[in-house]
């Protein structure tokens, strides 16, 4: 569904990732694993198409993405979960989710159907929907966020790092709802620095160092978490 085939990409003259390679079949969920500044948020950019690839391919369903821009791969059904934080925090929570629909603002009679199909999943925005999204806890962020990347009806969805910042009961709840996207027949490539959270919902997982992909493995392989901290700390240096 989702192929990144040695992708190079960076920002001017630098460059970050060098030939990262990664495959998510339909309703897969994988996680990309790494520390701070390894390319994980530069990956999803790259698919995005919001930063130009060097080298390499990005296909979505057999389809190059080479030449469409950022909102025309939107319209492919592709879509980018931001952290929580970048909600428009003085406009209400609906307002937030309406503008995840933008691109088809007057097909009335399906953003409300969309809307309401947030609510229910998500309970809590629908309590506080007329609130400004900056009241909103770091959880109810998180499923604004996603929330709002579901109102424009994607195929695959691209989280960054959802877990950050949020205590550990408030990430089981995200984890949840994110298992519930899979149930919903999303594609599903999850950014994340909580081992312990991408091994608990994720079937393949990859750690990323220096911009390159530096382990590879399915979950349930019978991979330790421990091992897999040691690729993602460095401890292994070959890939
Ligand atoms: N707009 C930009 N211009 C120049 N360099 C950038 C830009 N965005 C990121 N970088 C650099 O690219 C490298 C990778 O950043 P990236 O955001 O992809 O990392 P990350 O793995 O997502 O880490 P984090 O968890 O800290 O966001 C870092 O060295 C960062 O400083």
């Amino acid at each position: 569904m989702l192929k990144l085939d040695n992708i190079e990409a960076g920002y001017g003259n630098t460059r970050i990732l060098h030939g990262v390679s990664l495959e998510i079949p339909k309703r897969g969920l994988v996680a990309l694993l790494g520390g701070n500044g390894t390319g994980k948020s530069t990956t999803l950019k790259a698919i995005m198409g919001l930063v130009g690839l060097q080298s390499g391919t990005v296909t979505v369903d057999g389809r190059d993405m080479a030449g469409i821009a950022p909102e025309a791969r939107a319209g492919l059904g592709l879509s980018l979960v931001p952290q929580g934080k970048e909600a428009f925090g003085a406009m209400s929570v609906e307002d937030n989710l309406r503008m995840g629909a933008y691109h088809r603002r007057k097909d009335r009679a399906g953003i409300a159907i969309d809307l309401e199909a947030v609510y229910t999943r998500f309970p809590r925005l629908k309590e506080r929907r007329r609130v400004a999204a900056g009241m909103l806890s770091g959880g109810e962020r998180q499923m604004l966020s996603i929330g709002r990347s579901l109102m424009s009806r994607p195929s695959v969805l691209l989280l960054d790092e959802p877990s950050a910042a949020l205590a550990p009961k408030i990430v089981e709840e995200i984890a949840e709802a994110i298992l519930g996207l899979r149930e919903l027949g999303l594609t599903l490539l999850l950014v994340e620095q909580n081992v312990g959270m991408a091994l608990d919902i994720a079937d393949r997982l990859y750690v990323i160092r220096g911009g390159r992909i530096a382990h590879e493995t399915a979950v349930g392989d019978g991979i330790a978490m421990s091992e897999l901290q040691e690729f993602y700390l460095g401890g292994h240096q070959d890939a």
